[in-house]
């Protein structure tokens, strides 16, 4: 494996298993992302991009498994942790950000509390006023006071993208998975999520694998393009 990676997937299997039989989903994935890339994995609908995502950080579907090859994450091999470990892992290190996420905004919450919510789970970040306010200012908001006093349904798709996208830059994390985070945007707002993490990858060194169907709305901004064949192969774009 190269060393220098911070992520590393080497022929990656990911099967269904049922009682009878193992059926592999992808077969033979590789590819590797440095610190500080921006990574997009592109390919047609139905190639694994989004089960590859899911092993990354340990959330397959019950009926999926990693069957074979191996992924390693800052040098130690990431696909034989238990459930716990992945707990762990994900947010801190891991942070994936998936359309579904969305939903997983509370109606009834103001963002301030989906914000104070998700830093009350780590004791050592900061959860001062000041910190808030600049969390979201990274991601774009001129008047953070009035975003954070609002609820999820008083703010545009865009909007509440990119108050997923400050919950989960809070938890520092070394690795992001963004998997067709712009799906459900305008072509604007499109271009502003796009934009706003190749200023974050400026600014913070932010890593990014970055998952889409849209080759050219990633290429923009991606270092590299790999792109998943049906079957798993990954074939490096660019
Ligand atoms: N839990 C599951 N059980 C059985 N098959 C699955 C499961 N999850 C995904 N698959 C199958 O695995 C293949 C890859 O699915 P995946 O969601 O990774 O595709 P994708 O490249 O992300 O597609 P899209 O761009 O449409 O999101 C598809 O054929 C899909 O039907």
């Amino acid at each position: 494996m190269k060393n220098d990676a911070l992520l590393q997937v080497e022929n990656l299997e990911i099967s269904t298993i049922t009682k009878e039989k193992k059926v592999p989903l992808i077969k033979g994935a590789s590819f590797h992302i440095h610190k500080g890339e921006i990574v997009a994995l592109v390919g047609e609908s139905g190639c694994g991009k989004s089960l590859t995502a899911h092993a990354l950080v340990g959330l397959l579907e019950k009926n999926c498994e990693v069957t074979g090859g191996a992924i390693y994450y800052k040098n130690k091999r990431l696909d034989d942790r238990n459930k716990k470990d992945f707990q762990r892992i994900r947010g801190r290190e891991v942070g994936l950000l998936i359309q579904e996420s969305l939903n997983g905004l509370n109606p009834l919450h103001t963002v301030k509390k989906h914000i104070k919510r998700t830093l009350k789970k780590h004791r050592d970040i900061p959860k001062d006023k000041k910190h808030i306010y600049e969390l979201l200012q990274s991601v774009g908001f001129k008047d953070p006071g009035y975003i954070l006093s609002s609820y999820p349904f008083e703010l545009s798709g865009g909007m509440r993208q990119r108050v997923l996208l400050s919950l989960m830059l809070s938890l520092k994390p070394s690795l992001l998975i963004a998997d067709e985070p712009t799906t459900a945007l305008d072509t604007i707002n499109k271009e502003k999520v796009m934009q706003l993490l190749k200023k974050l990858q400026k600014q913070y060194g932010l890593t990014v694998l970055l998952i889409s169907h849209d080759q050219e709305s990633v290429a923009r901004i991606a270092d590299r393009v790999i792109r998943m064949k049906k079957g798993g192969k990954i074939s490096v774009c660019s």
